[in-house]
């Protein structure tokens, strides 16, 4: 274990900074350039991102935390999307630094609505992300003009996160915001979410990779068991589908779909883990006649 402590700077910052915006305006992508490593998954689709995920990144004399927030949900209202909007809510009184992403060019609705949750006791840079699909440096300026009426922003700074441009001094911006204080984690620690965790999420980005436009909105994917068996692990992760249609799409004619994600993931997660996995992947039902029926199908990969 790393010691935390020795020869770390006298004026070491460390602090959390969540990131918020709405679906798609590439919170994970950022998150992922800025600790260096791809922790969160990240998909055409919007709303991919379920669960927080933490990221870490330790520099000489700062470690940033990341908490990476879901997608704030206007359109589809259940209770699904509205413990995800708490959450949002509850997240920001409780970091030290707000990153609010918008996308070059565009600041609409749904923007506006995530805007709102913005806290008013804490610092909020507003990262206006795809910098480089604004090809006209014009308008750009003019957008710039607009964002810094909407809201306090203590800075404002355009970047592209996936070509990682200007991220250094995006970072550089979050420091000072950050308290004086010893790093809360190892400093060679990229992410507290454990194994368990990472066997969900794999599995969650190949069922979005292979359903696609299929894909049931109302998915939740969660690992069930995660054994150790001498150097195997054993692991099975559940699919919650809300109707028995969406279940048979997920399984796909003769079971087919289901197993190319069930294997794509096991490869995954034995590339990940460094050792071999027996994964089963269940699909179910919940609230429906099936619930009681907890199985529908099962591979032995
Ligand atoms: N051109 C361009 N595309 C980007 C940039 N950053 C992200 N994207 C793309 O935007 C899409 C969405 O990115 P994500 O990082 O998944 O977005 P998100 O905000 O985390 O999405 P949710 O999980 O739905 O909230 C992906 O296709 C990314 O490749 C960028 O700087 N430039």
């Amino acid at each position: 274990m790393t010691d935390l402590t020795e020869n770390l700077p006298d004026n070491f910052r460390c602090g959390f900074v969540a990131i918020v915006g709405r679906p798609n305006v590439g919170k994970s992508t950022l998150m992922n350039h800025m600790i260096g490593q791809k922790i969160s998954i990240t998909s055409e689709k919007a709303q991919t991102t379920r669960l927080r995920v933490t990221g870490i990144e330790t520099r000489r004399d700062v470690q940033y935390i990341f908490v990476d927030t879901p997608g704030f949900q206007t359109r589809h209202r259940n209770a699904l999307n509205d413990a995800l909007n708490q959450s949002v809510r509850s997240t920001l009184s409780d970091v030290d630094c707000v990153l609010f992403v918008l996308e070059a060019g565009k600041f609409g609705p749904a923007d506006l609505e995530v805007m709102a949750l913005l806290p008013k006791h804490r610092p909020v840079i507003c990262v206006i992300n795809k910098a480089d699909q604004l090809k006209d440096k014009a308008e750009m300026a003019g957008f710039l003009v607009k964002i810094s009426e909407a809201h306090p922003f203590v800075d404002i700074i355009p970047v592209s996160a996936k070509h990682g441009q200007r991220l250094d001094e995006l970072m550089d911006l979050i420091t000072p915001h950050l308290p004086v204080g010893v790093p809360l984690y190892p400093i060679d620690m990229v992410t507290d979410k454990n194994e368990r965790f990472l066997a969900a999420e794999i599995v969650r980005e190949k069922l979005f990779r292979y359903l696609g436009e299929e894909l049931p909105y109302a998915m939740n994917v969660e690992t069930e068991a995660f054994e150790l068996d001498g150097a195997m692990r054993r692991i099975h992760v559940q699919v919650l589908v809300d109707k028995p249609g969406q279940k048979a799409i997920v399984i796909g004619k003769n079971g087919e779909k289901l197993k190319k994600i069930s294997t794509e993931a096991r490869m995954d997660m034995e590339r990940l883990f460094d050792g071999k996995v027996f994964l089963q992947v269940w699909v179910k039902v919940k609230g429906g006649w099936a619930d009681d029926v907890r199985f529908l199908k099962q591979f032995e990969l």
